[in-house]
């Protein structure tokens, strides 16, 4: 086969993995920065150029859009999908899961477990965003945020009242969500490929902090799924419609509640955590849904 990779450094640890799986397994690979290509929309014959050359016999591409160019970068997956290129993850389904309010009203309406959340836009309601949340403490966070930034604990309605303030001041769309206290600033990290989990990890914060993410000095360790976290991990992708998804989801005393989706995940920290060969699982993922015995499990959502 030959693969596209979508990424737009080669030399990125998950886009190296990627490239050195396909290639152990016999594929041709090409890593193409999406931001370089170029196209005619208006063709009846729908294309891709990328450093002048026609893109035009890839079999599958892996797009790993980064979070600031999701707009431009679901275009491109969106041309190689109008060209009848399989992609594990489709642009709708990429787009879909960058946005966390619209992530959580999908999984909500699917009866996934999820931080009791709240959304609203005027300042004028602050209190009662709160109050229907079940009041401080709360976590406020940007609707496109990563990497834990723009994530923020507010233990009395005060501080909650002046995040929400500065942040809407900004023009931020924020989410408000219950603070998963038992949690004890860990989360986990579900990676599911395909209709299974096929890597877990746990990431605990770094002491007095509440945020597990490894950029805010988390650290990873491996760790066995209960039946019902594994089961919640792969429905939560499936609804998004992510053949490729990392879960994030928290231990609640409600049992496991998704925090976020995402169709991007990065490969170092769970083939590190877990030595599992995640890269090689992709591609076999792949191989079988080009070969046609996957893509029947492929169903459009509405959303
Ligand atoms: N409601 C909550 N209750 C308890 N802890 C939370 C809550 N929301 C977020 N956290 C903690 O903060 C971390 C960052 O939150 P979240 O994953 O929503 O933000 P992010 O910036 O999108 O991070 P990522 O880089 O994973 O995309 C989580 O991994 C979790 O440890
Ligand atoms: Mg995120
Ligand atoms: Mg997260």
């Amino acid at each position: 086969m030959k693969i596209a990779i979508l990424s737009r450094d080669g030399s990125l640890y998950s886009t190296s993995r990627l490239r050195e799986a396909a290639e152990h397994r016999g594929h041709e690979v090409q890593v193409v920065d999406y931001l370089r290509c170029y196209m005619n929309i208006t063709s009846s014959r729908p294309h891709v150029v990328y450093h002048g050359e026609d893109l035009r016999d890839v079999d599958a591409i892996i797009p790993r859009i980064g979070a600031s160019n999701t707009f431009y970068g679901t275009a491109v997956v969106r041309q190689f999908e109008m060209m009848g290129v399989f992609t594990p993850n489709r642009s709708q389904a990429i787009s879909r899961s960058r946005d966390k309010l619209r992530t959580m009203q999908i999984l909500a309406a699917k009866g996934i477990g999820l931080p009791i959340t709240g959304f609203g836009h005027s300042i004028k309601d602050i209190e009662g965003l709160l109050e229907v949340i079940g009041g401080p403490p709360v976590v406020v966070k940007m609707l496109e945020g990563t990497q834990g930034i723009g994530v923020v604990l507010a233990d009395t309605p005060a501080a909650a009242r002046s995040v929400i303030e500065a942040f809407r001041g900004l023009d931020v769309n924020i989410l408000v969500q219950e603070f998963v206290k038992e949690a004890e600033g860990a989360d986990i990290r579900a990676f599911v490929i395909g209709n299974r989990v096929v890597a877990a990890m746990k990431r605990q914060g770094a002491p007095g902090e509440f945020r597990s993410n490894l950029h805010r000095g988390g650290k990873a360790t491996k760790i066995k799924l209960t039946p019902k976290e594994r089961s919640t991990a792969v429905r939560a992708a499936a609804i998004l419609g992510l053949k490729v998804a990392g879960v994030d989801i928290l231990r609640s005393r409600r049992g496991p509640v998704v925090l976020e989706v995402n169709s991007s995940p990065g490969l170092e920290g769970i083939e590190r955590t877990t030595e599992i060969d995640v890269a090689d699982s992709i591609i076999e993922y792949i191989e079988r849904s080009v070969a046609g015995a996957d893509r029947k499990s492929e169903m459009p959502s509405p959303y």
